[in-house]
């Protein structure tokens, strides 16, 4: 496995998604054990062991952790910004600080023995199966009172989706259609909904160049749309906070959408060289007029919850101080009616849509593939990257 060696090069790196593994943090809280040389050189053994690939993250804390432990703080110069495996190492092993190299080895060490565990342990689901929440890296997803609850966890990145957590939500999705819930409810752990999609994701450049990965990126976004589309039973958004991007558009294929009046709806696409998705070219005229949707996803017009609502996007806005009481007990109650109904209703209100709806989520990933190869796009990537824009 090519992340053997990860020492010497981290394929498949990218660049933000060092800091917040939080298995890591947990650990590097720990400095009441010590491991010794001899544990350090069984857990480097034991990496090589592991069955399954533990992702970019774990493997630049790894990395990190290996250099802060055996060579002490970084002493490298910093990569350039276009650079950008070796800058995510560099960042990684920087953000170790001055952690001494006794805590560098037990913290390796400690990340070996759960990464081994979580990977055993999620190795175990038989493919086809339902995962239980656990079997998740970026989701949680629970299900109680006739509720499946799929909820977006990683909120020191403001639940940006990377790749992994498309596949993962499309997963739970498809797992959520078969369960014994009645409704289904999409919301964000933190203080965001989502930050749209993860900046990061066009860093990972396979061997088939930025062509072949803009290819791959429009067959997972339409799948992924796609599943939002067919989803048979009642869909609600819960957006807790902040909502940017395909976060947003997504909206318009829910059918229901509450929101805490902290939350944002922003869909910057031509500040970053985008243009919209998951239907929302189809879906915004019709919700709002074509002259609103033009002022969201052209302009890049950000919506207070209020607006949101005001324009249709949102069903209805909550205090934040109430918000998850109010909305709970509201979800509680349609949670008792009955299922088939609702879905049958359902399916009479959003069927005859449906071709029309894939046929918009065909040409939109199109248009996006060329999209992602433009100046403009990659532009406005590296100035996120170089932290030098924000939305
Ligand atoms: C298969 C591909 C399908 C593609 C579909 C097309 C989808 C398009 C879109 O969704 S377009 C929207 C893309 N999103 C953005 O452009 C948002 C970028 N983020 C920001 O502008 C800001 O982070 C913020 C305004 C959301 C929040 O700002 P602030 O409160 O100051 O927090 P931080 O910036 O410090 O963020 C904390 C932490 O999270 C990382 N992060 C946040 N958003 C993203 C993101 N979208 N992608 C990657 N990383 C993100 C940020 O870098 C910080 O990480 P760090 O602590 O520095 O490691």
């Amino acid at each position: 496995m090519g992340w053997e060696q990860i020492e010497i090069s981290l394929p498949n790196c990218s660049a933000l998604q060092v800091i917040s593994f939080p298995v890591v943090q947990l650990h590097l809280n720990r400095t009441a054990m010590r491991a010794s040389q001899k544990d350090f050189e069984n857990a480097m053994n034991q990496v090589k062991l592991l069955k399954k690939d533990p992702g970019n993250e774990a493997k630049l804390k790894l990395y990190a952790l290996y250099k802060q432990a055996t060579e002490g703080p970084c002493n490298m110069p910093k990569p350039g910004v276009f650079d950008l495996i070796n800058k995510a190492k560099w960042d990684a092993w920087n953000a170790l600080g001055s952690l001494p190299k006794e805590t560098a080895r037990q913290n390796y060490v400690d990340l070996v023995s759960s990464l081994s565990s979580s990977l055993e342990s999620s190795s175990q689901v038989e493919p086809g199966t339902d995962r239980k929440s656990t079997g998740y890296e970026t989701l949680m997803v629970t299900s109680e009172d006739g509720i499946t609850k799929i909820m977006l966890n990683r909120p020191t990145k403001k639940n940006a989706l990377n790749v992994e957590m498309y596949h993962e939500i499309m997963h739970a999705l498809k797992a959520a259609s078969k369960d014994d819930s009645a409704i289904t409810v999409l919301t964000g752990n933190g203080d965001y909904y989502s930050s749209g999609n993860d900046l990061t994701n066009f860093t990972d450049i396979p061997p088939g160049g930025v062509e072949e990965k803009a290819k791959n990126g429009a067959i997972l976004l339409r799948e992924f749309v796609g599943c939002f589309i067919d989803f048979p039973k009642p869909l609600i958004a819960m957006v807790n906070g902040p909502a940017v991007g395909i976060s947003v558009t997504l909206l318009g294929l829910f059918d229901a959408v509450y929101a805490s009046d902290r939350a944002t709806f922003h869909t910057p696409f031509s500040h970053l060289g985008q243009s919209p998705e998951g239907c929302s070219s189809y879906t915004f005229p019709k919700i709002m007029s074509p002259a609103k949707a033009i002022e969201m996803l052209v302009f890049g017009k950000k919506l207070t919850a209020g607006e949101a609502c005001a324009q249709g996007l949102v069903t209805e806005v909550f205090p934040d101080s109430t918000f998850q009481k109010e909305v709970w007990t509201r979800l509680k109650a349609f949670a008792k009616l009955p299922p088939n109904a609702m879905r049958i209703s359902k399916g009479i209100i959003r069927n005859r849509e449906k071709e029309t709806l894939h046929a918009v989520n065909a040409e939109e990933c199109s248009v996006l593939q060329g999209r992602w190869l433009s100046d403009e796009c990659m532009n406005a990537v590296v100035n996120f990257l170089s932290r030098k824009s924000k939305l």
